[in-house]
């Protein structure tokens, strides 16, 4: 590749991980991944300066804007900050910032580097007045209404500056108000946040402002905008003067003389900050007086005046001794390193994803080569960095594949160009993909049925789409290898329970694309009904918040197809049920079973009962396995005994209110 298609290359695949990670809410790769990009592109940008274009991401911030609110400009920009995982590169902009000064008489601040989003906050004189997202960095969305919920924000200031005043800082989510949402989230049969950045940008953009206060967010103010007209000389003195004006400010900012320091300082937090009840993702350290800062000045994307320093996730060093490919529920071709085996954050990881094969040249790993691995977050096992000295001299390239694995048929890229797939729409590692995903846990929730049953139906013939499955009979599994009576009925139990499910998860077990559980979920509340989404135009679909070009055209090219609707057509004949929540957000309880035991301290019975229903929940008066939640008092006995023989969850009258508050 010559280095003009490599910038091109490059800058396309930042925009598509921002996308995934900004708009879809779900990465494919790690952020240490993203990171190693963007550092790419910037250093081939720095090198052949002819290469960069105007819209290239190291030259401006950029975030879509959300539908429903109102755009507004900031008075000054809000940058991003550069980052890097290395002490070493922190010493390289420390020279670049002496030499910007022309001197060594400056210190530095640093800070914790809050995982939240960025909002800037107006006041005048001393009134609250304004508050809005980053945006691009010009303009952001007004989230005036919802940030008016998080209790910390002040609506007044103490001794306040006069006229306009400017403060930026983090909205977050604490990890206690994340197992809380989360926990609520699960009692209401909605998709969970993914982490708490996820959960606090999901938040912050919802329409109504009650729910929004509900979530529990959190404030810390690390800034402020227009340094100039304010009474302290440098930002540690600034953090305090906001203190004293009643913002919220982190306590654990700290002042350092030198990058040594600082240094030692960051080392300090990488294992510290594992006992903070708030999200970091690594610490900010920023030249301290205001007039130094002035000097050195920004970039069209970030302040040359301070740094960010994130903390990886673990990473080891391994080697690749295979390449599989794997084809997936869409046909895609996934190649997977098969690993020397290494301990990485509590499990022993085996094979690592590679995502594509665009992705593998992009890394150029071969087999032999040995590698850094990565688990962060979510996220599965992947390859994130090949390292070069250490490859033996008869490597060779991993080129993709020209027929499927599975079924030989010709192999081809998809139609954006990132994806190889295996062409015959009949492959069975489709059919086995979709049907896998299709019973799995927060789709069908069809437990029983596992990978290897499926394939066996699936050799058989007795299965060739999703509603051949509502028609299975006992002697169709009996006929299976491994499956006797017992497991057959345990199989078409878990079958017809899971006829009656939420809209939203039986629209996300049809595994159409770039329809997650969040996308199905805002798909069914805003239709209604599984109806009204089959038949709903791409303009219907976009003209919802969250809801991109992409995934639209992408629900309206399942339902255009004649099969599709004929198998979610049969699915309904055979009886499987959909139903739409009212108001999931209202209603805590819906669709949960409740029995009641022991001696209650805050309700009477009948209370209870009545607690229960009105949040949406059903009482009934003995323990099955169909119920959700065992509520139990002092002095429970056998029906306590049998629900935990039954793994039915068992809660206390504290507990209770908390899912319903
Ligand atoms: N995994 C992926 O596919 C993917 C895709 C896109 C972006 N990302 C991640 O997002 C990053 C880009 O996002 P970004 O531009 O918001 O950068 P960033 O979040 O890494 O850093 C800038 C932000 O830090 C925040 N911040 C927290 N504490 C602060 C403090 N004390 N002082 C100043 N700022 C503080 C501010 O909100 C500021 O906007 C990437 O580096 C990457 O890690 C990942
Ligand atoms: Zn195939």
């Amino acid at each position: 590749m010559d280095l003009k298609s490599k910038a091109k290359d490059l800058r396309e695949q930042i925009r598509r991980h921002d996308y995934l990670y900004y708009v879809l809410n779900s990465p494919e790769i790690s952020d240490f991944r993203y990171d190693e990009l963007f550092r790419q592109l910037r250093e081939l940008e720095a090198d052949h300066p002819e290469l960069i274009t105007p819209d290239s991401p190291t030259q401006r911030v950029s975030e879509a804007p959300s539908e429903g609110f109102e755009r507004v400009s900031h008075l000054v920009p809000m940058l991003s900050i550069d980052n890097t995982y290395e002490s070493a590169e922190l010493r390289a902009f420390d020279s670049r910032v002496r030499k910007g000064l022309g001197s060594n008489d400056y210190s530095y601040t640093v800070e914790l580097k809050i995982d939240g989003l960025a909002i800037s906050l107006i006041y005048e004189n001393g009134i609250f007045q304004r508050a809005a997202t980053r945006g691009d960095g010009e303009q952001g969305d007004d989230v005036t209404a919802n940030v008016k919920t998080i209790r910390s924000i002040p609506l007044k200031l103490n001794n306040p500056a006069a006229g306009r005043f400017e403060v930026r800082g983090e909205v977050f989510m604490s990890f206690s108000a994340f197992e809380k949402t989360n926990k609520l989230r699960d009692a209401q049969d909605r998709q969970r946040f993914a982490n708490p950045r996820n959960a606090a940008a999901g938040s912050l953009k919802l329409l109504d402002a009650k729910e929004v206060s509900k979530r529990e967010l959190s404030f810390f103010c690390y800034g402020l905008a227009g340094a100039e007209n304010f009474s302290a000389k440098g930002h540690f003195a600034a953090l305090n003067r906001l203190k004293e004006m009643g913002l919220p400010v982190n306590p654990e900012a700290a002042e350092a003389e030198n990058i040594e320091q600082v240094i030692e300082i960051i080392q300090l937090w990488d294992e510290k900050r594992k006992t903070l009840n708030y999200p970091t993702d690594g610490m900010v350290i920023k030249v301290d007086s205001f007039e130094a800062q002035k000097k050195l000045g920004a970039t069209g994307r970030s302040p040359r005046w301070c740094m960010a320093y994130k903390f990886s996730a673990e990473q080891k060093q391994t080697k690749i001794s295979s390449v599989d490919v794997q084809v997936g529920k869409t046909g895609i071709l996934t190649p997977v390193a098969n690993l020397e085996p290494v301990e990485l954050a509590g499990t022993t990881v085996r094979r690592a994803s590679m995502h594509n094969f665009d992705e593998v040249e992009r890394l150029d790993a071969r087999v032999g080569d040995t590698v850094l691995v990565e688990k962060a977050g979510e996220i599965i096992p992947q390859v994130v960095k090949v390292l070069r000295d250490h490859r033996p001299e008869t490597s060779e390239r991993f080129l993709p594949p020209k027929e499927c694995p599975v079924c030989g048929s010709q192999t081809a890229k998809d139609k954006n160009g990132v994806y190889l797939v295996c062409t015959n729409p009949n492959c069975p590692a489709r059919l086995k993909g979709r049907l896998v995903y299709f019973v799995g846990k927060g789709q069908m929730d069809i437990d029983t049925l596992g990978p290897a049953v499926i394939e066996q139906l699936i050799e058989k013939g007795l299965v060739k789409n999703f509603s051949d499955l509502y028609g299975i009979s006992r002697e169709d599994l009996t006929s299976l290898d491994k499956i006797g009576d017992k497991s057959a009925e345990n199989i078409l139990a878990s079958i017809e329970k899971s006829k009656e499910t939420p809209l939203w998860r039986f629209v996300k077990a049809l595994g159409i694309r770039y329809i997650g559980g969040q996308n199905a979920e805002i798909l069914a509340e805003r239709f209604g009904s599984l109806e009204a989404i089959m038949n709903a135009s791409a303009e219907d679909m976009e003209a919802i918040d969250q809801i991109g070009p992409v995934a639209a055209a992408s629900v309206k090219e399942y339902f255009a197809d004649a099969e599709n609707r004929e198998t979610v057509n049969n699915l309904l004949a055979r009886g499987v049920r959909p139903y739409v929540q009212q108001s999931g957000e209202e209603k805590p309880l819906a669709g949960k079973t409740f029995v009641v035991t022991g001696t209650l301290s805050q309700f009477t019975r009948d209370q209870v009962k009545e607690f229960i229903s009105q949040n949406g929940g059903k009482v009934s008066s003995s323990v099955s396995s169909k119920t959700d939640y065992l509520l139990a008092g002092e002095k429970a006995g056998s029906k306590l005994k049998k629900a935990s023989s039954l793994g039915v969850e068992i809660i206390n009258e504290q507990e209770l209110k908390e899912i319903c508050s």
